[in-house]
C-alpha cells in the first residue's frame, strides 16, 4: 500500500472529484458514514455518552457530519467546536448548518471555555485538526488536547491524531492528542510509523472513501507499506528438480571469542530462509562450537580467537558480514584487505558496519546492490547524527543514493531504503527487542539473496519474514519470554502464513499489527 504525502491526498481529492463529478461535500459525506459506519458496527446503539471535538476546516466538517448520523441513530452525543480561526471551510459551514437543521447546537469553545467533563468510560472523536496542520496549535487548543489525553476516555482521531503533523516531528509533545484509534482516510500516513510520531497512534486502520483508483495506481510515491500481499508478489516458489545448488551457497563471516553464538543464529537464519548450503567462516576458537550447534552447516576457520583475514577457495553466493565480529585491529585490516578485492554482493551487520563507520575511505569498496542492516546507533555511526526522524530518512535517503546500497533501517517499523524509495514493514513486535534478533535478520536476508531474490527483495522480504515470525512464536511466548531462536524457529511458519486465506471479517480494511 503506498504512503502518500498531504500534497498527494489533496490532489487525489481534486482529481476524484473531477473525475466522479461529485462534490467536496459529498466525499465528506462519504468519510463521515464510513466512520459511523464503523462505530456502529462496534457500539450497536450503546448509550455511551460521545464526545465530539471538531475544527473549523474539513476535518472539523467530518466531525459535524459524523455527529449527524450519530444523533440519528439515537446515539447521545455532545458536539463541541473548537475554534482557533475565523477562517471556516465551506463544506465544514454545509454540515453545522444540516446539524442546527435537526436542533443540535454545538458548543462553541476558545481561549475562555471551560473545559468539559469527560468520563473515562465516555468516548471521544478527535475532529479537530486533520492534515491541514501547518503550524503548532495556540496554547489554549494545546489545553484542550491535554485535557482530552488525560480524560482516560477512549480517542478515535478522525483521519490523524490532532496536533500531529504529515511531515514533520511536533514541536510542542503536549499538543497532540494520543490517539486510542485512527481512522485514516484511504491512506495510512508516514507519521504513523515512525519512533517519535508514531507514539500517537496506538491503532490505525485505513477507511476506503472511494478516491479514484486509477490516480492512486499511477501516483509515485516516496514510501510503500509492506504487508503480505506486496511481498507475495516477488515469492520464488521452488521448482521439482531443483537441487540445493539451485538455491544458493551462504556464506556466513563473523565471530570472535565469546561471540560465537551470533553467527549460529546467522547461519542457522540463513538456513531456515532457504538458502541450499551455508558456510560459517569464524575463528578457530568457534570450529568445535559451530560444527557440535548446526551440523547443517560447514565452517571454516582463520585466526584463533578473531578473524585475521577473509580468504577462501569456494565459491559463495552471497556473503553475510560482521556479526559477532569484534573490531580486533587484525580483523579491520582483513576486512579492509577483503573489501578491495571483493565482487560478491555482502550483507553488512554489526561490526562489519561499526568498522566501515570508522574507516569511511572504505566505504568505497562497498559492491552496488549490498545490504547494511543497522540498529540505531549503527545507523548513527554510519550517516551521522539527527536532529529528527524525518533528517533521519533524508540522511539514509542520500547514503543509499550516493553507495548505490538497500540499508535497512530497523526499529519497531523497519524501513528499508533503496534508490530514493523507502519500503515501511508492517511486521514485528517489542517481544523481539531481544539479543540476536538482528543476527537472525541478517541471515534470512542473507539466505534469501542466495536463493536468487535481488537485493531490495531480500531485504524487504526478509524484514517481512523475520517480523512474522516473531508475531507468531510471540503467541506462544509471551514478549518477554521470546528470543532470537524463537524467531528462527518459526521462519517455517511465516513463510506457510504466506499463502494462508485470511479469515472473513465484517469491516475490510487493513489494521495495524
Ligand atoms: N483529502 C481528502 O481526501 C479528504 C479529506 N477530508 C478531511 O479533510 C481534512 C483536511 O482538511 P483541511 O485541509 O480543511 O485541514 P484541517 O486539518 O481541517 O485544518 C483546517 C485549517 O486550519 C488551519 N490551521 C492549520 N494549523 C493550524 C493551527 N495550528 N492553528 C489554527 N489553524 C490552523 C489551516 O488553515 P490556514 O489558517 O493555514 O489557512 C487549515 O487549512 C482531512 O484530514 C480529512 O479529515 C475529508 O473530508 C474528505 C476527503
Ligand atoms: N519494538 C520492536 N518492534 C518490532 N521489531 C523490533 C522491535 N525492537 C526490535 N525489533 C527488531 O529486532 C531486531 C533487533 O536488531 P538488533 O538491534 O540488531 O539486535 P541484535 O544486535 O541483538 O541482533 C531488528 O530487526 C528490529 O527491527
Ligand atoms: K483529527
Amino acid at each position: 500500500m503506498k504512503v502518500f504525502t498531504a500534497a498527494q491526498i489533496y490532489k487525489a481529492d481534486t482529481f476524484t472529484i473531477e473525475k466522479q463529478q461529485i462534490t467536496s461535500d459529498a466525499l465528506m459525506e462519504r468519510a463521515a458514514t464510513q466512520i459511523f459506519n464503523w462505530m456502529h458496527v462496534r457500539m450497536q446503539g450503546a448509550p455511551v455518552k460521545i464526545h465530539l471535538f471538531c475544527g473549523i476546516g474539513n476535518n472539523g466538517g467530518d466531525g459535524i457530519a459524523l455527529a449527524r448520523h450519530l444523533f440519528e441513530h439515537g446515539y447521545d452525543i455532545a458536539v463541541y467546536v473548537v475554534k482557533y480561526s475565523d477562517k471556516r471551510s465551506k463544506d465544514f459551514l454545509t454540515n453545522l448548518d444540516r446539524l442546527k437543521d435537526r436542533k443540535i447546537w454545538p458548543i462553541y469553545m476558545d481561549a475562555d471555555s471551560d473545559l468539559p467533563e469527560i468520563h473515562p468510560n465516555d468516548i471521544i472523536v478527535d475532529a479537530i485538526f486533520g492534515i491541514g496542520l501547518n503550524r503548532t496549535p495556540d496554547a489554549w487548543v494545546a489545553k484542550i488536547i491535554q485535557h482530552l489525553n488525560t480524560s482516560k476516555a477512549f480517542i478515535l482521531s478522525v483521519d490523524i491524531p490532532s496536533g500531529l503533523f504529515t511531515d514533520s516531528v511536533p514541536e510542542d509533545k503536549e499538543a497532540v492528542i494520543k490517539a486510542n484509534y485512527v481512522l485514516s482516510f484511504q491512506v495510512p500516513k508516514l507519521v504513523f510509523f515512525l519512533p517519535e510520531t508514531g507514539i500517537y497512534v496506538e491503532q490505525w486502520e485505513v477507511l476506503d472513501i472511494g478516491l479514484d483508483a486509477e490516480f492512486l495506481m499511477n501516483e509515485k510515491t516516496d514510501f510503500e507499506l509492506i504487508s503480505k500481499n506486496e511481498v507475495l508478489q516477488f515469492y520464488r516458489p521452488r521448482t521439482k528438480y531443483s537441487h540445493k545448488g539451485t538455491y544458493g551457497h551462504a556464506l556466513i563471516v563473523g565471530g570472535s571469542y565469546g561471540k560465537m553464538g551470533a553467527v549460529i543464529l546467522t547461519s542457522r537464519a540463513a538456513l531456515k530462509a532457504g538458502s541450499g548450503l551455508v558456510t560459517a567462516y569464524v575463528p578457530e576458537c568457534g570450529y568445535a562450537i559451530l560444527q557440535t550447534a548446526i551440523p547443517e552447516v560447514m565452517v571454516l576457520t582463520n585466526g584463533k580467537e578473531a578473524i585475521e583475514a577473509i580468504e577462501f577457495d569456494m565459491k559463495p553466493t552471497v556473503i553475510g558480514l560482521g556479526i559477532g565480529m569484534g573490531i580486533h585491529d587484525k580483523t579491520v585490516k582483513a576486512l579492509e584487505h577483503f573489501l578491495k578485492a571483493n565482487k560478491l554482493p555482502l550483507v553488512l551487520d554489526a561490526d562489519a558496519l561499526n568498522i566501515l563507520s570508522k574507516n569511511q575511505d572504505q566505504m568505497d569498496f562497498i559492491p552496488e546492490n549490498s545490504i547494511l542492516t543497522p540498529h540505531p546507533k549503527e545507523l548513527e555511526r554510519l550517516v551521522g547524527k539527527w536532529k529528527d526522524d524525518f533528517e533521519k530518512l533524508e540522511k539514509v535517503r542520500q547514503f543509499t543514493d550516493k553507495r548505490k546500497v538497500v540499508i535497512v533501517v530497523k526499529g519497531a517499523h523497519t524501513i528499508t531504503f533503496f534508490e530514493g524509495r523507502g519500503y515501511i514493514n508492517t511486521t514485528g513486535n517489542p517481544g523481539m527487542a531481544t539479543a540476536g534478533s538482528g543476527d537472525a535478520l541478517t541471515g534470512i536476508i542473507t539466505g534469501l539473496i542466495a536463493q536468487g531474490y535481488s537485493s531490495l527483495q531480500a531485504a524487504i522480504f526478509g524484514v517481512y519474514i523475520h517480523g512474522k515470525s516473531g508475531d507468531i512464536s510471540v503467541e506462544n511466548t509471551g514478549y518477554q519470554a521470546l528470543i532470537a531462536s524463537d524467531i528462527i524457529e518459526g521462519i517455517g511458519s511465516a513463510f506457510l502464513d504466506l499463502f494462508k486465506v485470511p479469515e472473513e471479517r465484517p469491516d475490510t480494511s487493513e489494521k495495524d499489527g
